[in-house]
Order: structure tokens, then sequence, then C-alpha cells
């Protein structure tokens, strides 16, 4: 048995590192014409399940319309966001201001982007997770137990305005639009959400949540074996706050209670939701929620681009954690202080799956 083990542990390596080596990606192995998935793409059967979610679920996810947000409807909003924020962690907004075109002209230029042929593509193939540009199947692929069906380009924002010209041209002009827009609504989203806790409306942005932003464009072809892989495996973002644009194909999945809920595309949406850090800022009253995306049965690509905002540090000495306006003898603080530099690296030192940062840092 042992031997049995680990020789399929070595022919799992060895055929992860050539797929690595080949840097086709999975579109590249999607357009082979395959009509089996390679096993390292298997996952584990108490993963697959859940995939059609059930009837009472379907179109749960709240949906909050942000119109008269600055004006009359602000205390609504702010309300319907904070139940939102507590319950589920997730919810859609419309009317957010970002116009249609925009939407369509960022998912567009991501597409096109996996969309280039191979050779054009390799340049940006990178194993190493630090850069500010790079593009693999599965950023975890070399230490996740099994990979997912879905190809990403990452590209991270700080406010050095240089980091642009690495950004691939076919995409630059559509991923820098999208960054202001996206930068925009999310702080009007977090002015909202510091209301719901009761603090001061700047507060997230105070403490920098605004300056550190992943644009990351995922990229899922048609899967011939949806049954027995993932799109992307279960997990929470470890952001503040994470912002959603999807294409039509459906596949984006949130656990609430013991379902997976579809979170339903609709046009002109964004999808929202709490990071990690935002739950432990928030002492718990917000939700860092489960979600998954399942692989892609549909013959159209499935399309989105995700957007993190993740605290920024100068120097690496502060300590963050709950804050202090939520805390009183009744409510002590649930989670530890920490510095941002022992976040990241508890991140990085994980694979996705099951990698849920709430868990280290819980008194
Ligand atoms: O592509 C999606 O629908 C979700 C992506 C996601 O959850 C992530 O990038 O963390
Ligand atoms: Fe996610």
């Amino acid at each position: 048995m042992a031997i049995n083990d680990a020789k399929m542990q070595y022919d799992r390596m060895k055929e992860v590192k050539e797929f690595d080596e080949s840097k086709i990606g999975v579109k590249g192995l999607a357009d082979s014409g395959v009509s089996y998935i390679p096993r390292f793409f298997v996952h584990p059967s108490e993963s697959l399940t859940g995939f059609i979610p059930s009837s009472a679920s379907i179109n749960a996810v709240p949906v909050v319309s942000l119109s008269g947000s600055h004006s009359d409807r602000r205390r609504e909003v702010v309300r319907e966001i904070r139940e939102a924020a507590r319950t589920w962690g997730f919810f859609q907004v419309i009317d957010h201001g970002i116009h249609e075109l925009i939407l369509n002209q960022t998912i567009a230029a991501i597409k096109s982007f996996h969309e280039q042929p191979v050779e054009i593509k390799k340049q940006f193939y990178r194993r190493d997770e630090r850069c500010n540009v790079l593009y693999a199947p599965n950023l975890d692929l070399t230490r996740s137990k099994a990979a997912s069906w879905g190809d990403t380009i990452y590209v991270r924002l700080g406010s050095n305005p240089s980091e642009l010209d690495r950004v691939p041209a076919v995409c630059r002009k559509e991923v820098v639009a999208w960054a202001e827009h996206v930068k925009e609504l999310a702080e009007t989203l977090m002015e909202l959400l510091c209301e719901g806790l009761g603090v001061r409306p700047g507060k997230l942005k105070e403490l920098r949540c605004l300056e550190r932003m992943a644009v990351v464009g995922h990229y899922y072809p048609h899967c011939p074996q949806p049954h027995l892989t993932m799109g992307i495996p279960s997990h929470t973002d470890p952001s503040v706050l994470s912002v959603l644009l999807q294409n039509q194909i459906e596949g984006l999945q949130v656990r609430h209670g013991e379902d997976w809920v579809g979170v339903k595309p609709l046009p002109g949406a964004l999808v929202i939701n709490i990071g990690d850090f935002l739950q432990i800022l928030s002492n718990d009253e917000y939700k860092s929620s489960v979600h998954r995306v399942i692989g892609n049965r549909f013959w159209e690509p499935r399309t989105t681009v995700a957007t993190f905002f993740n605290a920024s540090h100068r120097d690496d000495s502060e300590y963050y954690g709950p804050l202090e306006e939520l805390l009183s003898p009744e409510r002590p603080a649930v989670y530890r202080k920490f510095l941002i530099s022992e976040f990241k690296n508890k991140f990085f030192s994980k694979e996705l799956a099951d990698n849920h940062l709430v868990d280290h840092f819980k008194l």
C-alpha cells in the first residue's frame, strides 16, 4: 500500500510538472480536444457534492441597489448591506454606477488575453507568486492536492504607476480603467460597511484598505468531465473586500449552512464578498464565506474578473486586529493582533483549498 501510494504520488508530481513546464494552461488542454481530464485534476469525492443547488436556494443571495446611497436612501442601503454582510458575507450590487460598457470591455479584454496564442501568453507564465503580473493555471498548482480547471492572470496594483507597464498590452488599457472604477466603488462600499458597524465611514480607508489591490482575470474553459473537478476549490478570500465581475456563464457557489448556493449572473450586477481580513477587523460581525467555482459544463468559457482589496502596510510595524471601537467587556476581541507580513505568509504557505485564514488568528 505504501509503495503504491508513493508511486501514485510520484506519477502525479511528474504529470503536474510536465503540464506546468508545457505552459499551455488549462485552455491549451481543452483546445487539444481531450474528452477526459488528466487524473491530477480529479478532486476527492467528498469535495464533489452539491453541484445542483436545491431549488429553494436559487436566487437567495441578496441583491442590493446602490441607487440613492449618497442621499435619501442611504440608511436603507446601509441596513441591507449590513444584513447581507452578517448573514451571507456575499451580495450582488446593482445601480452601482459603473457603466455596462466598462463591465463588458473589462470581461472582453481578459477573455482576449486568455485567447491569445500560447506563445504570447507564455511570456507571462510564472510560478513566483510575489510577481506583480503573472499568468498560470492555478496559482497553487505545485502545492495543491488536486488541480482545478481554469487559468488565471494576476495583476497586482499598488501605488507605483510604473507597474502598469508590465500589464499585457492586450488588456492594459481596460485593466487600468477597471481599476479606477472599481476602486471608487470599493470606497463607497467600505464606507457603507463601516456605517453598518457603527464606526467612522472613513475608517477602512484610514487603515489603508484601498491601497493594495489585485485584478485577477479567470478563464474557465469547457470541461469534458465537470463532475470530477472544480474551477476553483472551496476557499475564503484573504482580502478586506472582493468585487467580482462575471460573464453570463454560471459556476460560482457560496456555502450557506449545509447548502451550496449558486450566485447567478445578473446582467450589469457585481458580486461583493467580505474577505477574511474584514471578518477579523469587524470582530466576526461580518462573515467571510466559503465559496467555490464548479467545473464549467457549458461550451462557452466562463470569464470573471475578481478584484481584491487588501490592507497595505508602509513598513510592517503596525498591528492589525479587531477594531477597538467594536470592543467592550461584553464583546471582547475574538482575534489576536498581527502584522500584515504574518498574514500574507500564512496565505502563501498553504494551498488555496481550505485555507481559512481567520482560524490562525482566533484567540
Ligand atoms: O471566478 C469566480 O467566480 C470566483 C473567483 C474567486 O473566488 C477568487 O478568485 O477568489
Ligand atoms: Fe474567492
